[in-house]
């Protein structure tokens, strides 16, 4: 990719612009893709700008702290700066690193996660699962606004809740593009794109399955046509009526992991990238290297997408999930894999556990929370005194939170490994080992 030097770049948002313009050096790049520079012990993060590079900026906010630039010339690029490839990178709020190289932003994911994990005693050498640069996501959820007749299908802008027209998404699996841009096609011909209110795409073992969520009800002439187009595409077109708070199926969807099938629901959770999915799971095991003597803890389950290979090497494992009907799926995928050493618990692990969870002998556990972290299970989990903790996370800083209560509770830190999930954004998933 070439790199471009001495271009003009566009102030990103309608800020009140009143400052001179001034001349900055950056010296870090914060992880969601800004410069920061530092002035009399003064902090600035300039948009637009990274580290090593000189540019003229203006300041559009002065806070106590520290302050808010936007770059308006480039004097010397980066040696990491690369033109971002998909032309909507400038306005598009899902993707925030695409003007750096991906070999540097995952330095840069690396580099933020050390400073996340700071106050932790950490391994020398940080590993990393790294898969497609593009074409990755398995799902997405694309917006539907209409206004004055003007149909505007797409994302989110960067710092903003305005939806942009997107022609194209680079990050999705190939044959989401494709279908996305025959489908994006259909609606912009039609009355019907101002009932909708999104629009969430699919690709699994099955193919592509597109789910239409109304905002109005429609009747069913209003959806003859996508129907045949669906048709026509061998795509699976499920409608989500106003009142509905998940579209109905007529049979779940799946997807493979070990050699096992997970069926799901085409709305609850699943991991958005297949190929690190798959990483993830071999190295899950590999970590916790399992024997039929262990028996497992799968906290924050799903349907099953580590329970299932856990029970093929545990003796037994117990996975928890707050879902019922995930709980329902998980054990039904447990029947079908014919693992009768799989138990599927619902319990909402925020919450005072049961009985059979606050008693259960275990060996090992592995925890994939949410956003918000485990705080409120941890307590429960050092009493049941596992030999190993595995812990998977979407947040760092829960993850460095719950890893900093589990090490003054008797645990070290044995592996961590940064997961590039998401190339081109800010997010970082993290796998930790932790052991007694
Ligand atoms: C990051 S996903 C991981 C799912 C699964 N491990 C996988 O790899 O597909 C987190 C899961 O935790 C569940 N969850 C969220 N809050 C929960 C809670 N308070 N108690 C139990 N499960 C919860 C969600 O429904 C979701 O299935
Ligand atoms: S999310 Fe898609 S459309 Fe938006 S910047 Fe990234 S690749 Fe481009």
């Amino acid at each position: 990719m070439k790199h471009r030097s001495n271009r003009r770049t566009r102030p990103s948002q309608d800020k009140p612009i009143s400052s001179p313009i001034r001349t900055f050096t950056i010296e870090n790049t914060t992880h969601e893709g800004h410069g920061v520079a530092r002035e009399n012990g003064k902090v600035t993060f300039v948009d637009g700008a990274l580290a090593g590079e000189k540019v003229e900026a203006r300041v559009i906010k002065e806070g106590r702290q520290f302050n808010q630039a936007i770059t308006l010339k480039r004097l010397q690029d980066s040696p990491v700066r690369v033109a971002p490839p998909c032309p909507h990178f400038e306005q598009c709020g899902g993707c925030q690193l695409q003007h750096m190289s991906v070999a540097a932003q995952r330095d840069l994911k690396v580099d933020w996660l050390a400073g996340q994990f700071r106050r932790l005693a950490l391994p020398d050498e940080m590993s990393r699962l790294e898969g497609k640069d593009f074409g990755y996501r398995r799902r997405a959820r694309i917006s539907v606004f209409v206004k004055n007749n003007q149909a505007q299908i797409g994302f989110r802008a960067k710092a903003s809740n305005t939806i942009i027209d997107i022609e194209q998404c680079q990050v999705l699996e190939p044959m989401l593009q494709s279908v996305y841009q025959s489908l994006r096609a259909q609606l912009l011909g039609s009355n019907l794109v101002a009932k909708l209110g999104h629009i969430e795409l699919l690709f699994d073992d099955q193919g592509v399955c597109v789910v239409l969520r109304q905002s109005r009800e429609l009747i069913e002439l209003d959806k003859q046509m996508l129907n045949q187009w669906a048709d026509a595409q061998h795509v699976t077109l499920l409608w989500q009526a106003p009142e509905q708070k998940k579209v109905a199926i007529d049979a779940p969807r799946h997807y493979t992991i070990d050699n096992f099938t997970v069926n799901f629901h085409p709305q609850d959770f699943i991991q958005v990238n297949a190929e690190i999915n798959r990483l993830m799971v071999d190295q899950a095991m590999a970590w916790l290297s399992l024997s039929k003597e262990d028996v497992v803890l799968d906290l924050f389950c799903g349907a099953g997408n580590f329970s299932l290979p856990l029970a093929k090497q545990a003796g037994r494992v117990l996975a928890v999930e707050a879902i019922e009907s995930m709980v329902e799926m998980g054990q039904s995928n447990a029947a079908q894999a014919q693992l009768d050493n799989l138990e599927f618990l619902a319990a909402d692990l925020t919450q005072p556990p049961p009985n059979q969870l606050k008693k259960a002998k275990i060996t090992k556990a592995l925890l994939d929370p949410p956003r918000s972290g485990a705080f409120e299970f941890l307590p429960t989990l050092v009493r049941l005194k596992p030999q190993q903790i595995l812990y998977v996370s979407c947040n760092a800083s829960t993850l460095a939170r719950d890893a900093e209560f589990l090490v003054e509770n008797g645990f070290r830190v044995v592996k961590v490994c940064m997961m590039d999930m998401f190339p081109h954004t800010s997010h970082v998933e993290t796998m930790m080992l932790l052991q007694k």
